[in-house]
């Protein structure tokens, strides 16, 4: 299919799932991400902050954990510039740094601006993924543009509610491919 055809398909998937389904499944999410995935070399995590409404991954019990067990590990909060399409992003201090963006998106609205080559991992939302990696988003091209500022050594770990890879038919230049992909099925590793 088409990102575009997956992008509809997927958007309704999410609008249908029950609200105890969203718990669940974020849940085991959770806890594969804390099972498998190794952070012992991550200094600097970057995250996005979920839009619950839309059924995204509820990065909150990630983030929350992090800043419970990893004190050390400093994380990083996108900013959307709406004018460039590039990402800002910002070291999290707490919630009374955040305000709601135009399109409902809790963001930094003022903090310390991390580089991106300090990022270690960045966890990639995404509406669907294939078995090499690749990822459909909104169609807007944020995290193609933000992911290639990154190092090559950062792990781009894409958090998907939905455990099975689709095939993509229309994948460019420009996508940039996950190295892994947390689902409540487990990690996979491209
Ligand atoms: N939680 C979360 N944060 C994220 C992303 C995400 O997918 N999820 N992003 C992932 O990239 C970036 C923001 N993504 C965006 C995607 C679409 C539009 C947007 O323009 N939406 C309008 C269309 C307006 C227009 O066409 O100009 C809309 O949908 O109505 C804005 C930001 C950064 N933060
Ligand atoms: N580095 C870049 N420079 C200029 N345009 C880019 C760049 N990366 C992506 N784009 C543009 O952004 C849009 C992204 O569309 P695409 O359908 O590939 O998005 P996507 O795979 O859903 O990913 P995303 O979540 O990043 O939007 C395309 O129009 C593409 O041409």
């Amino acid at each position: 299919m088409t990102k575009a055809e997956l992008r509809k398909l997927y958007t309704e998937k999410r609008a249908t799932m029950s609200e105890a389904e969203y718990f669940h499944l974020n849940h085991l999410l959770c806890e594969y991400f804390f099972a498998f995935v190794d952070l012992s070399f991550v200094r600097v995590l970057h995250s996005f902050v979920p839009i619950e409404k839309f059924r995204e991954p509820n990065t909150w019990l990630i983030i929350d954990r992090i800043r419970r067990e990893f004190p050390h590990i400093r994380l990083s909060l996108p900013r959307v510039q709406p004018q460039t399409g590039q990402l800002e992003n910002i070291f999290f201090e707490g919630m009374h740094q955040l305000q709601t963006n135009a399109w409902g998106i809790l963001e930094p609205k003022q903090g310390v601006p991390t580089e991106p080559e300090k990022i270690d991992m960045v966890l990639v939302p995404l509406l669907a993924f294939d078995v090499y990696g690749n990822r459909v988003g909104y169609g807007k091209g944020f995290y193609d543009r933000f992911l290639p500022l990154c190092k090559p050594s950062c792990q781009r770990v894409g958090l998907s509610l939905f455990a099975e890879p689709v095939a993509i038919d229309d994948t460019n230049a420009f996508d940039q491919p996950l190295t892994q992909i947390v689902t409540p099925a487990g990690v996979t590793v491209f």
